[in-house]
């Protein structure tokens, strides 16, 4: 499977604030380039973290891109996946209407009834790992329903984790110009942080897009 993580940041390197509510980083250039590879995922994830917090939907803006999709023979939108060890997705979030599959995966120690409130809503749960989610193994069943090509928007626990594992393979950075701050406000990797073998990658381009840079580099 192809991963290829894709977010914004300050020029200090924050997703959002202190108070972890969604902070508009990108411009309409883009947001335009977001939905655009969006369009090219058989799937876009996210971690619980920014479901509890910014609600998201997922799906594409722009309907050239989901008639370029339905003509090649695709789904209109690609699916939505929420890493999610204890079910904690509510059953109304904007992620579980009926625009796109959803999969939530989640761990052995997710309770029985928010599983079975979340398959009521909708929801397709993949379950792997103990106590937290195996990305690995996720990744891996998540490849077995046809998931080629995965986008991860974030947020910074979940793009740590997948450093920590070795399965990034792109990441796009769009770095805003905007400081904001904040000890506690996430980062682009959060977790707990490496302090030998970093990951160094490879970069691939800068471009300025909107009035800001994007970074795109090979893992
Ligand atoms: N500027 C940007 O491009 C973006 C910003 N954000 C921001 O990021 C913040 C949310 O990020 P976070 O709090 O870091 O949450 P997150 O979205 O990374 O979710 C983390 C949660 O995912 C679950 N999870 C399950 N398995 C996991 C695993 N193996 N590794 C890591 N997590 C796993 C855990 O419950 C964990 O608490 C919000 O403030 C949101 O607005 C989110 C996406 C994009
Ligand atoms: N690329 C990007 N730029 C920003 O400035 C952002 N605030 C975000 N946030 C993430 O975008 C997703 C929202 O999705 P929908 O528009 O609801 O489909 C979500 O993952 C946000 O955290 N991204």
């Amino acid at each position: 499977m192809h991963v290829h993580v894709n977010a914004a940041a300050s020029l200090d390197g924050k997703l959002s604030s202190r108070r972890r509510e969604q902070v508009t980083i990108s411009g309409d250039d883009d947001f335009a380039r977001v939905d655009e590879i969006r369009a090219t995922a058989d799937a876009v994830a996210v971690g619980v973290g920014t479901v509890l917090a910014d609600d998201p939907h997922l799906t594409l803006d722009d309907p050239g891109l989901v008639a370029a999709r339905e003509d090649r023979g695709d789904s209109p939108h690609p699916a939505r996946v929420v890493a999610d060890s204890r079910a904690r997705t509510p059953t109304d979030a904007r992620i579980l209407d009926d625009a796109a599959t959803t999969y939530l995966l989640v761990s052995e120690a997710a309770p029985g009834g928010r599983r079975e409130a979340l398959e009521a809503a909708g929801a397709e749960l993949v379950v792997a790992g103990a106590e937290r989610v195996s990305l690995p193994d996720a990744f891996d069943a998540l490849e077995a329903r046809g998931v080629d090509r995965l986008m991860v928007e974030g947020g910074g626990e979940l793009i740590f984790s997948l450093f920590e594992a070795g399965l990034v393979d792109e990441l796009t950075l769009y770095v805003g110009s905007l400081v904001i701050g904040g000890r506690d406000a996430p980062t682009l990797a959060d977790g707990d942080g490496f302090v030998s073998d970093f990951p160094r990658l490879s970069l691939r381009d800068v471009e300025r897009v909107d009035d800001g840079v994007l970074l795109t580099y090979d893992c």
